[in-house]
């Protein structure tokens, strides 16, 4: 059950279901105090007076609607995501349901450059609109890490930050685009159903199937389109109001690694349902260079809190993940057949990331149960 703020605090503006809005611009320590407790609350929070200009995410934002406007043979010229580029529908474990389309990009400047001459007719405002965005949802998430290590006490408190910091790291961006029921001409076949099919599954629609984030911290900006729910600890989906003058931030898989499971990351999926906008979101997943080194800082480690996870690379574990996810992918149709369509959408973990294994459960419904539950990959799990 959510609890809601017992006594409201001048620095946090606490909403009915309790999701911390925290304003960045007050007192630093009580700042630091706040995110630290969000983190361990929620894995999440939202943020005002970040410091990231209008005028920055203006630009991102009007260059992926302009994208998303294109007719879907222009925009699958900037595809199929391997895993980079564009793509629509099949997210994940369970987004296969879903309808959404995205555009996903190695957070690299010359990456970006190379990239968005299949994405935009003018490559040049495309780039540097993409650039400009990811360095500053990039120092965002550095400051945000820092006001963490310092919240926790941590002598240094750049432990965090000095991880995603580097211009090579593996971190990326995307922008998500989940379209209206309405009917939008400029799609076709099976990614554009009829109207009248749209609405009848519109109740139910999911649009990104449930997951954590792999990486350390994910900077999330969404237009006004709600959508976004996250798994409190109990197990109970919140609905996330939109607001395109905050952030969202998550907590990811790794950093609940470094953290020593004192953060854990939050689950969280998108349910689009009679939205009669698309919903926009852009999101900046700060992750470590491919050969980093995870593991639970020293600080959090002690005779009382043995280390909880082995040291891994950020690279061993991306793999991981991924190799899971091909996994699922291969076994899917006994996947959906075992599930079906009902228990593919409300199926949650009931107590944070430890899915119940029942005993009637079939081979498959436990390998998908098993799989969300493996938050941290067994093989990166001490000993
Ligand atoms: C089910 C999956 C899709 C995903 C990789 C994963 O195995 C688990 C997390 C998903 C996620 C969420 C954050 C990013 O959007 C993403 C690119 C990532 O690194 O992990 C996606 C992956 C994806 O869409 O392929
Ligand atoms: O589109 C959204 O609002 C969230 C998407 C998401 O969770 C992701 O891309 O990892
Ligand atoms: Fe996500």
């Amino acid at each position: 059950m959510v609890v809601p703020s017992p006594t409201p605090l001048r620095s946090k503006i606490t909403r009915a279901l309790g999701i911390p809005v925290i304003d960045l611009s007050l007192e630093r320590s009580k700042v630091c105090e706040l995110i630290v407790k969000a983190c361990e609350e929620f894995g999440f929070f939202q943020v005002i007076n970040h410091g990231v200009p209008k005028e920055i995410i203006c630009r991102v934002e009007n260059e992926g609607r302009e994208f998303f406007s294109k007719p879907a043979l222009e925009k699958k010229k900037a595809g199929p995501p391997t895993p980079f580029g564009y793509g629509c529908k099949n997210i994940g474990f369970n987004g296969d349901k879903g309808e959404l389309e995205y555009i996903l990009l190695e957070a690299h400047p010359q990456s970006i450059c190379q990239r968005s001459i299949s994405i935009s007719t003018n490559p040049h405002n495309f780039s540097s609109a993409v650039n400009d965005y990811i360095q500053a949802t990039r120092d965002l998430a550095c400051e945000i890490l820092n006001l963490v290590a310092q919240g926790l006490w941590l002598e240094d408190t750049s432990i965090f930050s000095q991880l995603i910091r580097d211009v090579n790291s593996d971190s990326c961006f995307r922008i998500n685009h989940y379209p209206s029921v309405n009917v939008d001409s400029n799609m076709e076949d099976d990614w554009n159903p009829s109207p009248k099919l749209m609405f009848e599954h519109s109740k139910h629609r999911i649009g990104f199937g449930e997951h954590s984030d792999p990486q350390i911290l994910t900077i999330l900006r969404s237009n006004d389109v709600g959508g976004l729910q996250i798994c409190s600890r109990d197990g109970l989906w919140i609905p996330v109001p939109p607001d395109s003058n905050q952030f969202c931030i998550f907590v990811g898989d790794a950093f609940q690694a470094l953290t020593n499971g004192r953060f854990q990351s939050v689950r969280h999926r998108v349910v689009v349902a009679n939205a009669v906008k698309p919903r926009m979101s852009m999101m900046y997943f700060a992750a470590p260079l491919l050969d980093a080194s995870i593991s639970p800082v020293p600080q959090m480690v002690s005779l009382q809190n043995p280390a909880l996870y082995r040291h891994f690379t950020w690279g061993e574990y991306k793999t991981t993940v991924l190799l899971l996810e091909a996994l699922v992918v291969r076994f899917r149709h006994e996947i959906d057949l075992q599930v079906g369509e009902d228990g593919a959408q409300t199926q949650h973990h009931s107590s944070h990331g430890r899915g119940k294994l029942g005993t009637e459960c079939s081979t498959f419904v436990c390998l998908q149960e098993e799989i969300r539950a493996w938050k941290i990959p067994q093989s990166c799990i001490w000993p």
